[in-house]
């Protein structure tokens, strides 16, 4: 069923993703502190997540949220991952709260669990032969400060849950990366979320009845090391890629 979504960070690679996928299956209202680059479904609010007016207005008559915005590079520094993805996060969340709003997809990482990469472990988890899973329910456990933000986030999350009753799901992403898995690097493939399952995955976060969840977002990849059937169980996540199939690929 069409639901009126406000999507946060809608002008990055993951918002553009998702648009890709469901630009007609929902309601719209885009936001992002930089302006759309071409045409986009619905309207665009350009503003900050930090603002708390521009958030609170940008929530009004929304059923759920896909919180996408802040800085997504492993290594930003802390002042960025405080104010971007810790305080914009909490605004977001507690705008949503106050509006009523019934869902929020939060867009976590794989970077709040990645000190589990540990050198006794590495590169042979990254392998299909390897038996090592994460599944979501196993404490965080950053490898950088964006980690930490992001396993902050996750908690933002419990927090308001129990708190005001919202409906959350975090998704821990993989690598996405568009058209194929990443090139000559095994931890990608391992974690690889092609363009068309993220659209998929983000619709059922958008369409599903849960509590609170933290899932993987990742393809159905014979590489992994991260659980998918938590996400397949909650939310009826039916993944259609897998970096396998791209073997044959140069380099893949
Ligand atoms: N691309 C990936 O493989 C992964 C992405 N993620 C997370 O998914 C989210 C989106 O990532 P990408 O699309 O790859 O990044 P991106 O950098 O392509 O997009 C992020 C968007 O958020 C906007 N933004 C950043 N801070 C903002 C603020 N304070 N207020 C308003 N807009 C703001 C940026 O302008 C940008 O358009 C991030 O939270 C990232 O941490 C998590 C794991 C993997
Ligand atoms: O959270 C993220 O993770 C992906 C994958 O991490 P990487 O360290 O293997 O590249 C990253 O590409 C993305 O930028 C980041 O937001």
């Amino acid at each position: 069923m069409a639901q009126s979504v406000l999507l946060t960070g809608a002008a990055g690679r993951v918002g553009q993703a998702i648009l890709g996928g469901l630009a007609d299956d929902h309601e719209w209202r885009l936001m992002d502190r930089d302006p759309p680059t071409d045409d986009q479904p619905g309207e665009f609010v350009i503003g900050d997540i930090t603002d708390e007016e521009t958030v609170r207005e940008a929530m009004e008559g929304i059923d759920v949220v896909v919180h996408l915005a802040g800085d997504p590079r492993p290594e930003a520094p802390w002042d960025s991952v405080l104010t971007n993805n810790i305080d914009g996060t909490q605004t977001v969340f507690e705008a949503a709260a106050d509006a009523g709003v019934e869902k929020v997809a939060f867009a976590s990482s794989n970077h709040a669990v990645g000190a589990y990469e540990t050198d006794e472990r590495t590169p042979e988890m990254y392998r299909s032969d390897d038996d090592y899973l994460l599944d979501g329910s196993e404490l965080a456990r950053p490898g950088n400060l964006y980690g930490v933000s992001k396993a902050a986030g996750e908690s933002l999350g419990r927090y308001y849950h129990d708190e005001y009753g919202l409906s959350v799901v975090c998704v821990r992403i993989g690598n996405l990366t568009k058209g194929h898995p990443p090139i000559d690097y095994e931890r990608g493939q391992a974690m690889w979320l092609s363009y068309r399952d993220c659209a998929h995955l983000f619709d059922r976060c958008i369409q599903a009845d849960y509590g609170y969840e933290i899932v993987y977002g990742i393809s159905d990849n014979d590489r992994k090391y991260y659980s998918i059937d938590r996400a397949r169980e909650v939310l009826g996540y039916e993944p259609r890629d897998n970096s396998a199939e791209h073997a044959d690929d140069d380099s893949v």
